[in-house]
């Protein structure tokens, strides 16, 4: 496996070896006057004049050329020696001919029922080995953590985040001091603690504001739980929550989604194997200038931060990051004031995109398996009977509620034959004891596992848990009538998206 990666890293290094020498010659071309080169090369062109047996040696030349860079790229792109198996590789096209590239998924597990657990594929001519099934991540992320806990630094997305976030910082001391930082400042913030479950209850009302105004309406959920997750991560990075149709979260939420999908899409995957068309004006480069707006505002933000902050005295995220900065000064710290904006950026961006995708999932199941819904309501009102809120020490009473967290990521884990009951089903009953107890099987990984596994998992459950029951107690959610067969299929992105659908709002009969 050590092998496998390490031949994809030297792959990496070639690559960007060539991209930088290409850089320099054209540089020094834009620095030759065009004038002074055009003259002579008028003059060798009127002066050639090819007899024929010149003209049969180019020829044989050309397609002797020709031959070589065939033969090179066959080499290239042949499955070095105990590489994993996969499917015949094509010269410069690899394997993509054998994916679907608006949305590999089907593709992948395909592939995994011909060459197992292990296989390889060829991106252009980039070979990359996926791993699948329970066993096996668990083996490659906890146990050889070390082996298989860096990222890759010559994709789209690094290229666009600059390589100063943290989701894609590689495995080095930069990544460790800023995650522990993360760790502890969410902590610090009330993570796990009543304050973190107040600020989500601040934010329900808000989403039940929406909801009420839509009772006997149906409506697109997509807006209101982006905007609600982005807000309750924002109240912890800039210790402010943003109203539904600010203009500004508008646009960092728009940007969010546009990328997520950008980055997972065919233009970036095009854009990752062949480093000639990074330059070229092609739809990817709408992920460069997303970013760019993002990375304006925030950087906005903490300007602001800088004028009103009280030093030691944090309101929030950015400020305990300033406050951070002062009490190290400069003694070769690798937090900065630049990589502030980008890792509360990442933070943004990972709290936002994932724990609403995850909602609308949820919310879509439950309209079209109103049984379920039913089931869970029930539960809902034995539970918490006259008590005003929910808080999160109620899930342990709440098996079946906390098993309807279903998230189709991971997917070859989340759906694999012989960990989970009903595999193929969204079924809470996969994650019910022989007692009616809630059991966690261990394949339930939609977090990740190892030292690169979610540092907001704890946030992410607190807001899933309370949102849903909070819904779910007050409204009834039903799939419209005419909105024809449910579409479970998912759309591709960092994280899996359901297709937008509505939902019909009533209020239960029992409010
Ligand atoms: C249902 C919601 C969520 C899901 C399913 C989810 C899932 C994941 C997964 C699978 C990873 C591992 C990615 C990798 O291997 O590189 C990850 C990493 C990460 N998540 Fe989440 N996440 C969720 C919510 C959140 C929230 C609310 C936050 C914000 C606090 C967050 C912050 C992060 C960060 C910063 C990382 C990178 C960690 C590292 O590389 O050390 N996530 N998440």
């Amino acid at each position: 496996m050590r092998n496998c990666l390490h031949s994809i890293f030297l792959f990496k290094l070639y690559n960007s070896g060539l991209r930088s020498r290409s850089k320099c010659t054209a540089r020094r071309g834009r620095a030759c006057s065009t004038a002074s080169l055009r003259q002579p090369v008028r003059q060798l062109v009127s002066s050639v004049k090819f007899s024929p047996a010149q003209f049969t040696m180019f020829t044989v030349f050309l397609l002797l050329w020709l031959c070589i860079w065939l033969v090179t790229c066959l080499l290239k792109s042949r499955r070095p020696k105990n590489f994993p198996p996969g499917p015949p590789v094509l010269p410069v096209l690899g394997n993509l001919l054998s994916l679907n590239l608006e949305n590999p998924l089907k593709d992948y597990e395909r592939l995994r029922k011909s060459y197992g657990n292990i296989y390889s594929l060829f991106l252009g001519p980039k070979p990359v080995v996926f791993i699948n099934g329970f066993h096996v991540i668990k083996e490659a992320l906890v146990t050889k953590a070390g082996d298989f806990s860096g990222r890759p630094q010559d994709l789209f997305v690094n290229d666009v985040t600059q390589r100063k976030g943290l989701i894609l910082a590689d495995y080095n001391p930069n990544w460790k001091e800023h995650r522990r930082f993360a760790l502890m400042t969410l902590r610090n913030f009330g993570l796990g603690k009543n304050t973190m479950e107040e600020r989500i209850h601040g934010e329900i009302k808000h989403i039940i504001k929406t909801l009420d105004k839509s009772i006997g309406k149906t409506l697109s959920p997509q807006v209101m739980f982006h905007n609600a997750a982005s807000n309750i991560i924002c109240q912890v990075l800039f210790g402010t929550r943003y109203e539904y149709d600010d203009k500004l979260i508008k646009v960092i939420v728009r940007c969010f989604t546009e990328n997520s999908k950008i980055a997972n899409g065919p233009w970036s995957m095009l854009y990752d194997c062949y480093p000639i068309v990074r330059k070229l004006p092609l739809p990817f480069n709408k992920g460069f200038k997303n970013f760019e707006i993002c990375q304006n505002l925030a950087q906005n933000i903490v300007d602001e931060h800088m004028k009103t902050r009280v030093p030691g005295e944090p309101r929030d995220f950015v400020d305990c990051y300033l406050d951070e900065l002062d009490k190290r000064g400069s003694d070769g710290s690798l937090l900065s004031e630049n990589r502030l904006v980008f890792n509360a950026l990442d933070l943004h961006f990972a709290g936002t995109d994932t724990t609403s995708n995850t909602l609308l999932t949820g919310f879509l199941y439950l309209t079209t398996y109103p049984h379920i819904q039913e089931r869970c309501q029930r539960e809902i009102d034995q539970v918490l009977k006259g008590k005003d809120l929910v808080s999160f020490d109620d899930r342990h009473n709440m098996p079946y509620m906390q098993g309807t967290m279903i998230i189709p990521n991971l997917t070859s884990v989340l759906n694999e034959e012989g960990q989970w009951k009903f595999p193929h089903e969204f079924n809470p009953e996969n994650f019910i004891g022989d007692q009616g107890d809630f059991v966690k099987p261990e394949a339930f990984m939609p977090f990740s596992t190892g030292p690169r596994m979610c540092l907001g998992e704890g946030l992410a459950r607190m807001e899933l848990f309370l949102i849903m029951v909070t819904l779910l107690r007050k409204f009834k959610f039903i799939w419209p009538e005419d909105a024809g067969d449910p579409d479970y299929t998912p759309l591709y992105g960092v994280t899996l998206t359901p297709k937008p659908y509505r939902m019909k709002i009533q209020l239960r009969e029992t409010q």
